[in-house]
């Protein structure tokens, strides 16, 4: 074993995999901005360079040696486990883990688990009370939600938390991050040769806009490379995320309902309908989702957005104009921040009970990133 041999210290010990990868990192920085490092020992693995240097971590002393991700006896010496290393590692090592009776707790940004019977998914700022029932009740495996259910349900969690949604819908405008790092340098790369492709007519402000809608079209279809996300996305649009369920819906449109419900822990009766289709567009970092909401009761838009703006400090109200739209509602305005800006509510011409609502977070932060962190403080008692 390498330096890290688990020491008895006050903190516990806490084994961190996947550390380097872009989920892995936004928690790095996210947990060295709120100073976690201080509650914790951290133990650093790799799948790819066990035995390499740990990352320094500012007011941490040493970090010592990378263990190996797959070495199961050192895992199994840890009460905590985070990891953002993805489904592959957590199928094959969360098994074996449990297999052998470890019994500490593992907190995973990968979908693996999440709807298994005996996990839980952490969005605290939604579902501290049923985080806390877990953990006194003996729940071990505690998952981050999808980005997208995650995002919306922070944006407009007063009106789901307080039971006032009866169905929505949840049309997406999903960024390239959810692909993963290779998807958004290969959408920055598709920008990159449109704009070459056009570059001299582009220079001349005498040139036929058609011509050069032309060439950007003939090199969209022919010639871009769109190895990552199969077709070019662009100058485009990609109206399908993740698996095809068979049943015409996408495995992200799934995770609108199964996700929604189980972070709530609503079922029966109070189980609230979600479905919506999930589209790809060329943003970098931030999900956006436009919602239409069948409210069990007709509230007036005030109440609406008091409700919402009362329910956690990140959730920002944009009020309904033009202006404040195009200023505090998109992707660019969202990104790298913790807020989760909510606008465009107005009732719908359906009726009295239908509203309209759009949202954008960060599908790194409250997406992927923060609600583990969170909940590894939760987990040490410092949240
Ligand atoms: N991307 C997203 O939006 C979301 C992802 N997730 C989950 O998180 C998991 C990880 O996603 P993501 O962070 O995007 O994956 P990454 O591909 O960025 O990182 C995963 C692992 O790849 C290894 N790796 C290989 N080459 C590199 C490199 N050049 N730079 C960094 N790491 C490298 C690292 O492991 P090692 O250090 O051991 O070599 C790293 O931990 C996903 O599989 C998914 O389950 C969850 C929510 C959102
Ligand atoms: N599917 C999401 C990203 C993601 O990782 O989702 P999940 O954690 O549910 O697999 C997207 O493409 O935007």
């Amino acid at each position: 074993m390498t330096s890290h041999s688990v020491p008895s210290t006050a903190v516990p010990s806490v084994g961190l995999v996947g550390w380097r990868g872009m989920v892995g990192s936004v928690l790095m920085q996210r947990m060295q901005d709120e100073g976690d490092f201080a509650s914790i020992n951290p133990v650093f693995f790799s799948t790819s360079n066990a035995g390499g240097n740990a990352p320094a971590i500012a007011g941490a002393g040493d970090s010592g040696k990378l263990e190996d991700a797959f070495d199961i006896d050192t895992l199994a010496k840890l009460p905590i486990i985070v990891t953002a290393q993805g489904g592959d590692y957590t199928k094959r090592v969360h098994t074996e883990l449990r297999g052998r009776g470890w019994d500490g707790l593992w907190l995973d940004a990968a979908s693996t688990l999440r709807m298994n019977d005996d996990s839980i998914i952490v969005l605290d700022p939604i579902n501290r009370d049923v985080i806390d029932k877990g953990l006194a009740n003996g729940t071990r495996d505690f998952i981050g939600g999808n980005c997208t259910v995650s995002c919306m349900l922070m944006g407009l969690g007063g009106l789901f938390k307080n039971n006032l949604v009866e169905w929505g819908t949840a049309m997406t405008y999903q960024a390239a991050s959810g692909g993963g790092a290779r998807h958004m340098r290969e959408l920055l790369n598709q920008f990159g040769t449109l704009n070459s492709e056009v570059s001299s007519e582009l220079d001349n402000p005498a040139s036929a806009i058609l011509d050069i809608d032309r060439k950007v079209l003939a090199h969209q279809r022919q010639g871009i490379d769109s190895s990552q996300f199969g077709v070019p996305l662009a100058g485009s649009l990609i109206p399908w995320i993740d698996a095809d369920l068979g049943n015409g819906q996408s495995k992200e449109e799934w995770k609108a309902g199964v996700e929604t419900n189980k972070i709530l822990g609503t079922s029966g009766e109070d189980r609230i309908i979600m479905d919506g289709l999930c589209v790809r567009i060329g943003a970098m970092r931030s999900h956006s989702q436009a919602l239409t909401l069948k409210l069990r009761e007709d509230l007036a838009v005030a109440e609406i957005e008091s409700l919402l703006a009362n329910d956690n400090e990140w959730a920002k109200v944009v009020p309904n104009t033009k202006e404040a739209s195009m200023a505090f509602l998109t992707p660019v305005a969202a990104s790298g921040t913790l807020d989760v800006p909510v606008g465009r509510i107005r009732k719908m011409e359906m009726g009295p009970e239908y509203i309209s609502a759009f949202t954008v977070g960060d599908q790194l932060l409250w997406g992927a990133a923060e609600p583990l962190r969170r909940m590894l403080n939760i987990a040490t008692g410092t949240l």
